[in-house]
């Protein structure tokens, strides 16, 4: 150590205690790297890796970035999960007896990362502590850009994934015991882009985090904040508070509360149900176009845009504030012109949150406060157009927005409209609001004037014509004589500086001036500075008005961005209920609506209740709109939850405790879960966590595996679900297994609806409309063809079609022989067919207790091809088949199917 430099010495001690960051280490411009952290920052960053004379033999690894440009080689380092500690000279270097003192001034990390030009202002910047016990996790969100803060417990694994999907937080501080609890942690890694970091344990510490808390909030206990002292809620805040004290080392004024939250008070939403839904992104593209925020997104401010997202991710429970949100908007329709003017006034309102945090963190700049006062200007209008709401919500919004007056008097008297982009240049403060600046600046504007004076008399009294004064930073100011003149420079004037094409010199009278017009310059510019500091400390001052303000602007602004939606898209409002019914007129897709031309969505209706209308299967051909449907019906509950009108011509709607999805094949890759475990696990979950007062989607269950297992457990969850002593969830449940259909009349409160296709010819045109009852055909391979699939493999599959339609029998025999029905009730009859000049013969069986005689067709019977199986057929007809138990008839006409089958 004692060989290396004395500026490596300190580099050294310094890095020695951050040794989990890269340290950029102020040098003059630029802040540069050593050592293994030049290597990584060379790699990452793609800038040149140098050397640097250390006072050793070898020379450092070094690279370097230059201070102006910081902020977006840090978020490169930080996206990529790196933390940085940000070394600042912490004294004048001119003022320094030796090595410049130097101190960590912040460390950015992923969740602390308080750069507004690569932050999505849309969203929120989470940065969440979990802290694991046995049996429970504490949970604690903080965004540092805007100051909320939250905090909650949950107790277990799912809750806990539910809670970190929800949030979606860039970044996880966590305990160690986190990493042994039941999370999959290279799921949450890879899956969800978080970077996780595990603590030292001090930070956990019951009483250190308490009291940081208190300190922090300036309470005595937390009984006032709404918590109980180390509960592990608390621990996860105070891990937080203590991690952000850390971290950022200067103020944190603007985190003014910590809200307790129960994941109870809000509508449940899993990963998988917010990705099936699409309600923030698409599921293939993950792009905003396309989900239902895209739709439902008009807000003028990114505070809105940041609620809205937020409402979306947490609809409400509670009846009373779904009607008061249902309230304002339908005002808000009423009253468009109000709206408009509303919406004209808060479309240049910049980020108040944002700015408030940089005004905080004290890096906030000149340009900043200007903005922050162009935003206040608009506030009295958008009060006053409020002023005669009625609604209660946006009584209380009209309440809670401060105009803030004195803040936008004092910044709009102090701050120039134009200030220079840094805090150190002069030209921050407007004439008029500071004596000593004025004196200054006219100081230094006279002094101008006395150079252009000395010039003129120095020019006449030595005869050189284009004698000029000039100034530069090395040299100050000069008198510059070209070459041609030199013989006229008088002997009392001292050369300063020679150059090719002329000689700069001063004189004692020039170097007076210099001294007035620099000294008053400099003096100014620090004036200006230490003026335009104290302004912003006087706005930090007032950041809880600043913080409440800012959010009633976020409010008016989804108010009247869901009141405006409402009105171009012709939604209705939702009559909320709590009785259980849903029940639907000519509802819509607010999405898929939008992405079809104009007119062409067909409307359909939905009834859902706890009696006889519990389960609804639904059938028909591949496209015909099942899926579409279902999540229709998903959305106006969810958007009437929100606080939002609903695309459809009337709407009743029971609030819903949860809505579960298991919509499409997808599979986990990542985790090493094939489409079909993924299927099942979410099948699972749902099954475990849903309530007779959830809303179930579920779109194919069981095709993921053989179409035995796979009915036989689509069977036995719609028998799950529909039992009202078991569950009796509000269910949507699509299916291509027609067998199904079977269970209406078996079931109390399963209904069969299908999507409506018409047959023309050879092809079906798709109707869109949903009708009660089963759907009699698949159509299949009708939807092939209109795929494109070549009309060879079209006929060939026809052809396999009628060989394997055998299989229905067996597994029409396998339900009917489930526990309800037994043995004696099956009936089998066995008929010959004529079909498409092929004679057929048909196995049925049937319930006896079912519903009278069915309908003769292809999926009802089982079917054998005469041609080419004549003695297959010959030994069927032997068959007494009426006269087999239905586990006998099954065996038998397998070993006939598989016979056929192994034929084709
Ligand atoms: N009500 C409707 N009005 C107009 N177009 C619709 C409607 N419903 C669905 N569509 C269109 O039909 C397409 C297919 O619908 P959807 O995916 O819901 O069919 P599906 O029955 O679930 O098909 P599959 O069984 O193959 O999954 C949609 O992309 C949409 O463009």
């Amino acid at each position: 150590m004692s060989q290396l430099t004395p500026l490596m010495q300190q580099y050294v001690q310094i890095k020695e205690q951050y040794k989990d960051c890269i340290l950029f280490y102020r040098l003059g411009d630029f802040y540069e790297m050593f050592f293994e952290d030049a290597h990584i920052c060379s790699k990452e960053l793609e800038i040149a890796l140098t050397g640097k004379n250390i006072g050793q033999e070898e020379r450092a690894p070094m690279c370097g970035v230059p201070f102006h440009a910081v902020e977006g080689y840090l978020s490169k380092l930080v996206s990529r999960g790196y933390r940085v500690a940000i070394c600042e000279q912490v004294e004048d270097p001119k003022q320094a007896k030796g090595i410049v003192k130097r101190e960590v001034i912040r460390i950015v990390t992923p969740g602390t990362n308080l750069n507004t030009q690569v932050l999505d202002e849309t969203k929120n910047n989470y940065l969440m502590a979990v802290v694991h016990t046995t049996n429970a996790y504490g949970i604690s969100i903080v965004d540092v850009t805007t100051g909320d803060y939250y905090v909650t417990e949950v107790e277990s694994d799912r809750k806990l994934m539910d809670e970190i999907f929800k949030w979606s937080p860039s970044e996880i501080i966590c305990n160690d015991t986190f990493f042994v609890s039941g999370i999959d942690i290279e799921t949450l890694k890879s899956n969800f882009n978080i970077a996780l970091s595990p603590l030292e344990p001090w930070y956990f510490d019951d009483d250190l985090c308490v009291r940081a808390l208190r300190e922090h909030f300036h309470v005595a206990t937390l009984d006032g904040l709404g918590l109980k002292d180390y509960t592990i809620g608390v621990i996860a805040a105070g891990c937080i508070m203590q991690f952000l004290q850390e971290t950022q080392k200067s103020s944190l004024s603007h985190i003014t509360k910590l809200t307790p939250y129960t994941y109870e008070k809000y509508m449940l939403l899993d990963s998988s149900t917010v990705r099936n839904l699409e309600l923030t992104e698409t599921l293939r593209e993950k792009q905003k176009r396309g989900s239902l925020l895209w739709v439902l997104d008009k807000t003028k401010t990114a505070m809105g845009a940041r609620l809205l997202r937020s409402f979306m991710e947490q609809p409400l429970i509670d009846y009373d504030m779904i009607i008061q949100r249902l309230e304002a908007v339908s005002e808000l329709k009423e009253n468009m012109i109000s709206r408009e003017e509303i919406r004209e006034y808060l479309n240049p309102i910049y980020d108040l949150e944002r700015i408030m945090s940089k005004i905080s963190y004290k890096s906030a700049n000149p340009r900043d406060l200007v903005a922050f006062c162009s935003s206040l200007s608009m506030l009295p209008h958008i009060k006053f157009l409020m002023q005669n709401f009625e609604s209660p919500l946006l009584k209380e919004i009209y309440d809670d927005l401060d105009p803030l007056q004195d803040l936008f008097d004092l910044i709009d008297r102090s701050i120039s409209e134009e200030p220079p982009l840094t805090v150190k240049e002069g030209g921050i403060i407007k004439e008029g609001f500071h004596e000593e600046v004025d004196r200054l600046r006219k100081a230094k504007t006279e002094g101008k004037d006395w150079l252009m004076d000395l010039e003129t008399k120095e020019r006449e009294a030595t005869g050189i014509k284009n004698l000029r004064i000039r100034f530069n930073r090395v040299f100050g100011y000069y008198l510059e004589v070209t070459n041609s003149y030199k013989n006229l420079v008088p002997d009392s004037w001292i050369r300063k500086q020679t150059l090719a094409n002329a000689e700069r010199y001063t004189t004692p009278e020039l170097k007076n001036l210099e001294d007035i017009i620099l000294g008053a310059e400099d003096k100014l510019f620090s004036l200006e500075y230490n003026i335009f500091c104290e302004i912003r400390d006087q706005i930090a001052a007032e950041v809880k008005r600043i913080q409440q303000t800012a959010k009633a602007i976020a409010k008016i602004d989804v108010f009247a961005s869901l009141a405006l939606v409402a009105e171009q898209n012709n939604y209705t409002k939702p009559i909320m209920n709590t009785n259980g019914s849903i029940h639907i007129k000519n509802g819509r897709h607010p999405v898929v609506e939008r992405m079809i031309s104009h007119d062409m969505f067909v409307a359909n209706d939905t009834l859902l209740d706890n009696k006889n209308n519990r389960v609804s299967i639904i059938t028909g051909p591949n496209m015909a709109g099942k899926s579409t449907y279902m999540r229709q019906t998903a959305l106006i509950v969810l958007m009437a939850q929100i606080g939002s009108f609903v695309p459809a011509d009337a709407a009743e709607v029971s609030i819903v405790d949860r809505i579960f999805t298991r919509v499409g094949a997808s599979d986990d890759l990542a985790s090493g879960q094939s489409t079909f475990m993924v299927e099942m696990t979410e099948v699972a979950n749902i099954l475990r966590n849903a309530t007779k007062n959830s809303l179930l989607i579920l779109d194919e269950i069981g095709r993921g595996t053989s179409t035995f297992d796979g009915l036989s457990i689509a069977w036995a969850v719609v028998e799950h679900i529909s039992n009202c002593s078991i569950l009796g969830a509000k269910t949507l449940f699509a299916t291509h297994y027609h067998e199904l259909t079977e269970l209406e009349g078996r079931l109390e409160g399963v209904n069969n609806y299908c999507i409506a296709v018409k047959e023309q010819g050879e092809d079906i045109v798709f109707l869109r409309k949903i009708v009660k009852g089963g759907a009699d055909k698949s159509y299949g391979i009708q939807v092939a063809k209109l795929a494109g699939v070549p009309s060879s493999v079209l006929k060939r599959a026809s052809e396999i079609v009628l060989e394997l339609t055998g299989n229905d029998l067996a597994l029409k025999t396998k339900n009917l022989s489930s526990p309800d029905a037994s043995e004696s009730e099956v009936e089998f009859v066995q008929e010959e067919l004529q079909l498409d000049d092929n004679t057929i013969l048909g196995v049925h069986a049937t319930s006896k207790s079912g519903k009278g005689k069915k309908k003769v067709d292809t999926n009802q019977f089982s079917l054998f091809s005469l041609s080419g199986n004549e003695d297959i057929i010959s030994e069927l007809r032997d068959l007494d088949i009426a006269r087999l138990t239905p586990i006998d008839a099954i065996n038998k006409l397998y070993q006939l199917q598989k016979k056929i089958k192994d034929r084709i």
